[in-house]
């Protein structure tokens, strides 16, 4: 029944207006799955390679699609990302293109769903799944890689840890967004939004500590439950190998390797902070270790570029003490197969998994199937914005079985 009969490939819009892949598989008995290849902006050195679309497309038709027609069950998810790494023959999908593998893979695992008649996050998780919802992680200041001229810190992520339900959590982060947006009014300082919806500003990363501890504390008392915020500090992108510091343009401060341990830890203990990713450069497990020696037992330290969802990554990681957190983006590594293992492995060595959007997103919400379906404690995914919403929204749909 969940034979593959089709696969087609376009070029649709991302939420940046850049062009990426989506792609629709149908199975014999009718079962139909549609997904799109989110894309990156502060991407890791080690991720798989994103093609450009048109070329992601003409490649995977070519070696990828003849394989699975008439060829693959939908069903064996298994099964179709094997075929996806056999049709490539690389180690990082540079042939056809990680866009176009995760595109195939996560409209794969739909059709499957749909022919089964099962919600996504329990064909992917199992018949016990659905109980478990991840806290939501919604960016509301933000600069870095995502907005010019703001932060350094590239995102700040409140995490209403406290929250009764999904639906009290998702729009307890939106609250914050809203009161953040008074603050900054209140204190004159204009703000546009960054590439996942977060607020912009022109300040430096000591006020933006200030107005979202301010603006936590409030959303706080309103809603009567425990909001704590954490950070995505992208230390990859500020981290100059010449000068081996950390380059904080905004602050005009650059910090060594010591240094930047030493901060994290401090703003760790000062704004108890839930979540910490990437405080480190992509390359150095050693700093990373010694920071989560220091702070590992109060707070998350997650890989992102360091780990880039890759399980021989994380294996280095987990020798070497380094993180107790890792982030999970398909398109990292290219199919929904490989994510699990890297879940798997990290429960398997007490890592929790955190699985996350990319600032380019679409209307795609097989994220949010994702981190029900593996139990993941948090998901980050913004906070307001219709790309950002597709996944939150659907979470909600989850809780209240209506996918
Ligand atoms: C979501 C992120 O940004 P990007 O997709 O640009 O890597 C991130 O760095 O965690
Ligand atoms: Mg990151």
């Amino acid at each position: 029944m969940t034979l593959i009969t089709d696969v087609r490939l376009r070029r649709i819009l991302d939420s940046r207006g850049n062009p990426t892949v989506e792609a629709d598989v149908v199975t014999e008995s009718g079962g139909f799955g549609r997904a799109g290849a989110p894309s990156g902006a502060s991407t890791g050195e080690y991720e798989a390679v994103e093609r450009p679309p048109a070329e992601a497309i003409a490649a995977a038709r070519e070696h990828a699609v003849p394989r699975l027609v008439g060829e693959a069950y939908a069903g064996n998810q298994r099964e179709v990302d094997t075929i996806l790494h056999a049709a490539d023959g690389t180690d990082d999908f540079s042939k056809i293109g990680a866009n176009s593998a995760v595109a195939i893979s996560m409209a794969a695992a739909k059709a499957g769903a749909d022919v089964l008649g099962a919600p996504l996050f329990q064909h992917l998780g199992g018949a016990f799944r659905g109980e478990n919802f991840p806290v939501p992680l919604g960016n509301v200041v933000g600069g870095g890689e995502h907005a010019a001229d703001a932060t350094d810190i590239q995102e700040f992520l409140v995490a209403p840890v406290g929250a009764p339900s999904i639906e009290d959590a998702v729009f307890a982060n939106a609250a914050v967004h809203g009161v953040v947006a008074d603050l900054l009014e209140e204190r004159d300082v204009p703000s546009g939004k960054g590439d996942e919806g977060a607020w912009a500003p022109s300040i430096d990363d000591e006020a933006a500590f200030e107005v979202v501890d301010e603006a936590v504390s409030q959303v706080e008392d309103d809603v009567g439950f425990e909001i704590r915020f954490g950070l995505d500090v992208a230390a990859a992108e500020m981290y100059d190998a010449d000068s081996e510091t950390y380059e904080y343009e905004s602050a005009g401060i650059n910090r060594d390797t010591d240094e930047q341990i030493e901060y994290i830890a401090d703003l760790v203990r000062e704004y108890d902070l839930v979540y910490v990713e990437d405080p480190l450069d992509e390359n150095d497990y050693e700093a990373f270790a010694d920071l989560t020696d220091r702070v590992g037992d109060r707070t998350l330290i997650c890989g992102d570029d360091l780990f880039v969802t890759n399980t021989d990554r994380l294996t280095e990681g987990i020798d070497q003490g380094a993180g107790n957190s890792i982030l999970i983006k398909p398109n990292q590594i290219g199919t929904l197969s490989d994510a699990f293992d890297a879940i798997e492995l990290a429960t398997e060595n007490g890592y929790d998994s955190v699985v996350s959007h990319r600032s380019g997103e679409t209307e795609d919400a097989t994220i949010a199937h994702l981190a029900v379906a593996t139990d993941a404690p948090f998901i980050k995914t913004g906070a307001v914005g219709g790309e950002r919403t597709a996944k939150l929204n659907e979470l909600i749909r989850i809780a209240d079985d209506a996918t």
